[in-house]
């Protein structure tokens, strides 16, 4: 595989998406999603166009109710796109598929199966043979930190803990892009903080393709190398923000002035009638 780190010049950056999509690990052109019940339409995604390179961590932020999820569930097939297109690996995407990871809020765990059991799911339904399945839970098991809790059920673990195994049992299965919607919103912000750091270094080492939906324009600003800004309702980019930071980062990177610089830059776009940065 080959990792560009951060990768996106400000140059290529501009250029128009149709000059851009031949890089693309996957890429939209024109999502358009409109709820229709019986009493009327809501246009809740307006013809959106992005472009997500491999090994790129993209973050997408923005107001509530602005479309965030709404374009996840599509990139995941959990959704119908309404109109336009939405192209993974040069392949139209219709529905769900193991080439897409998700990791949600909720745990999503088997409640009644053990975290090893959780995390072998997947990888028996591909059916690789037993010892090879072995060795993929016990490298995920050891990257999350829970090795010794292999043999435990959900409800024996923390939030945190639950979360840690979704994600391995989601990265396990090897997915061209995992999705990631607020995964840590559930968390108590300390946990949280830890998660953040987990999750940047298993990007770091790992290198998979990642689309993060969160409010958190902190937790964007720590994990991505670029950020989608998306406007109010009909949700629209109105801006992609490549993320220079350094590629090692820890927490204490957030009370660096380059970051604050970043993260006040985002919410002023967001929210420009604040006239102090009191986070969001
Ligand atoms: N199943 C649905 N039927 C009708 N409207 C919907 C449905 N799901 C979402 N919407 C509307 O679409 C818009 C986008 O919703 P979505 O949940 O994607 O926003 P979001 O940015 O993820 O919000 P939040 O940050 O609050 O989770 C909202 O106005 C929402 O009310």
């Amino acid at each position: 595989m080959i990792f560009r780190k951060n990768k996106i010049s400000d140059s290529e950056n501009n250029q128009p998406i149709e000059a851009r999509v031949a890089n693309s690990k996957i890429y939209g052109k024109g999502v358009t999603k409109i709820y229709t019940d019986s009493k009327k339409k809501t246009l809740a995604i307006d013809h959106v166009n992005f472009d997500v390179l491999e090994n790129e961590f993209v973050s997408i932020v923005g107001p509530s109710g602005c479309g965030k999820s709404t374009l996840l569930k599509m990139i995941g097939g959990l959704d119908d796109i309404s109109e336009g297109s939405i192209i993974l690996d040069n392949r139209k995407l219709d529905g769900p598929g193991k080439d897409r990871g998700m990791v949600f809020q909720g745990y999503s765990l088997f409640p009644w199966m053990t975290v090893e059991e959780n995390i072998r799911f997947g990888l028996k339904l591909k059916k690789l043979p037993k010892d090879e399945q072995d060795k993929i839970i016990d490298k995920y098991l050891e990257i999350i930190g829970l090795t010794q809790f292999k043999k435990s059920l959900p409800k024996e673990l923390s939030g945190g803990m639950k979360q840690r195994v979704a994600i391995a049992r989601a990265l396990a299965n090897q997915p061209e892009v995992l999705l990631m919607d607020e995964p840590f919103g559930a968390l108590d912000p300390h946990t949280k903080s830890i998660m953040q750091q987990l999750m940047r270094k298993i990007w770091q080492d790992e290198h998979p393709t990642i689309i993060f939906v969160t409010h958190d324009i902190e937790e964007a600003v720590f994990l991505s190398t670029r950020i989608f800004v998306m406007s109010a309702r009909p949700g629209r980019i109105m801006a992609e923000i490549p993320i220079y930071l350094p590629y090692e980062r820890t927490l204490d990177l957030k009370d660096t002035p380059e970051f604050i610089e970043i993260r006040k830059k985002i919410n002023n776009m967001l929210h420009p009638s604040d006239e102090n940065d009191i986070g969001e």
